[in-house]
């Protein structure tokens, strides 16, 4: 088991990672992944932070599951991800893993505060 000083000590700020076309070791490219990581965490932490206010928000628990904004998020998502240079071949499946996770979530959320 990795100790969380240990983790710190090896950690990497975001700002202070090597750009992916300026990378010369495997330790390079695993610390730049290592600091998105993080920062991809501390947004997925707020997005899960969003289900928790539409389990608060939302008029019935019928509504929690909605194939209309599943099927609007998941075309948004590819559109930015081309002009980002993102594969939709990894962007499709991980947005729709990741908003069957939230959905799980949001119906946790609702049946503990509002079942
Ligand atoms: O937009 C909503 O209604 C949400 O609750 C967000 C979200 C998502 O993860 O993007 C989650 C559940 C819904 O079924 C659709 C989308």
């Amino acid at each position: 088991m990795t100790s969380p000083a240990a983790v710190a000590a090896r950690s990497v700020d975001i700002d202070d990672r090597k750009a992916p076309e300026d990378c010369a070791t495997m330790v390079d490219v695993r610390q730049g992944v290592d600091a998105l990581d993080r920062a991809l965490v501390t947004l997925l932490a707020e997005r899960q932070r969003y289900m928790d206010a539409a389990a608060r928000i939302k008029p019935n628990r019928d509504a929690v599951f909605d194939q209309a904004r599943i099927d609007d998020v998941v075309a948004k998502v590819l559109a930015a991800a081309e002009p980002a240079g993102l594969s939709p071949d990894i962007a499709e499946p991980v947005w729709r893993l990741l908003i069957d996770r939230c959905i799980a979530h949001e119906f946790a959320k609702y049946d503990a505060t509002r079942g």
